[in-house]
């Protein structure tokens, strides 16, 4: 029943590329005091909403949510391998829970999770496989993308599926403030790219290598104040912080996708993790939240954000 949130930026650019050496120590040093509360608080079970950025989920048939039953890493930027260890049995009731609410919830028994899920699990978790974890992806890249409303509503069921539960659950929102990595885009790209975006599961490794240095590459352009990518914007990054921490629901019930990719750049369609991780968590309870790190980083391409949230009732017994 106890449920706490952490929602952070991801990007697995962090081992490859490296801002000014005060900034990447700070943003280090944030992630291992998460890291340090997660522990402390010992979750029974994570609940992890993430993207996809074309590793686990292709347009051969995307939906746009997907509950992994049994789930092991994509391999990609060399982060994590093998399994996650999901509790399968908890996660099928809680697709049959969001089926009788009417949530027509899609399901996997071979999900591969990229560095969405990896990275906040060996950041926050210290491994991916450290806890038992329910992996739930939000279609955050492939458009058309799912209305921000429906992550609301995914979030909310699952927040009144976890009020159900005994378990100490730790939910985290991983993904995106503002940033605007090179993800190709369907509709305006050469046929062997579209055919990749369809279908381009398991790639060679020279064919991962090449996508990831035109990342890289976009992060060193970025940094130089060159490129085609959007900057990153500090100023819509501290609005949505301050939404989430009120708890204003009706701002992203409303949120639309040009609103995103106009202030938050391609990856900012990633804010629907957090938004379905802060629905849930505001299905369980009233919250409060602390902000334990914002800083824009344009060699990560990352509007980088941290923000934990705990549920008034566990504070006052805390308290107590
Ligand atoms: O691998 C990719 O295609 C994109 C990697 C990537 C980079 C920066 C921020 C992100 O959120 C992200 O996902
Ligand atoms: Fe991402």
């Amino acid at each position: 029943m106890p449920v706490k949130l952490v929602c952070a930026s991801h990007t697995p650019m962090m081992e490859f590329i490296h801002p000014p050496a005060d900034v990447e120590a700070k943003a280090r040093q944030a992630f291992k005091d998460l890291a340090a509360d997660v522990a402390a608080y010992d979750p029974e079970v994570i609940v992890l909403f993430a993207p996809d950025h074309f590793n686990g989920f292709f347009y051969d048939l995307m939906p746009p949510f997907c509950i992994g039953l049994r789930a092991a890493c994509a391999g990609d930027w060399d982060i994590g391998h093998g399994p996650l260890n999901v509790p399968e049995a908890l996660a099928l009731d809680l697709v049959q829970a969001l089926q009788a609410e009417d949530l027509d919830v899609p399901y996997s028994y071979r999900m591969q999770a990229d560095h969405g899920f990896t990275q906040p699990l060996e950041l926050l978790a210290g491994s991916v496989g450290r806890y038992p974890v329910i992996p739930i992806f939000i279609n955050g890249a492939a458009r058309p993308l799912p209305p921000c409303r429906r992550a609301v509503q995914l979030g909310q069921a699952v927040g009144r599926f976890l009020s159900q539960r005994p378990e100490r659950v730790l939910v985290i929102g991983s993904g995106g403030l503002s940033h605007d990595p090179p993800t190709p885009q369907f509709g305006s790209v050469p046929p062997e790219i579209e055919e990749f975006l369809i279908a381009g599961r398991n790639p060679t490794p020279e064919a991962r290598n090449t996508r990831q240095q035109r990342v890289l590459n976009t992060g060193r352009l970025l940094a130089e104040g060159k490129g085609e990518s959007l900057r990153l914007n500090a100023e819509w990054d501290m609005g949505l912080i301050d939404s989430f921490s009120q708890a204003d629901m009706d701002r992203f019930m409303a949120m639309t996708n040009e609103e995103i990719l106009e202030h938050g750049g391609r990856g900012g369609q990633e804010i629907r993790a957090w938004i379905a991780a802060f629905a849930c968590m505001q299905a369980v309870g009233e919250y409060r939240t602390t902000t334990h790190y914002y800083h824009p980083i344009d060699e990560w391409i990352a509007g980088m954000a941290m923000v934990s949230a705990d549920s008034v009732a566990a504070r006052k017994e805390a308290q107590a």
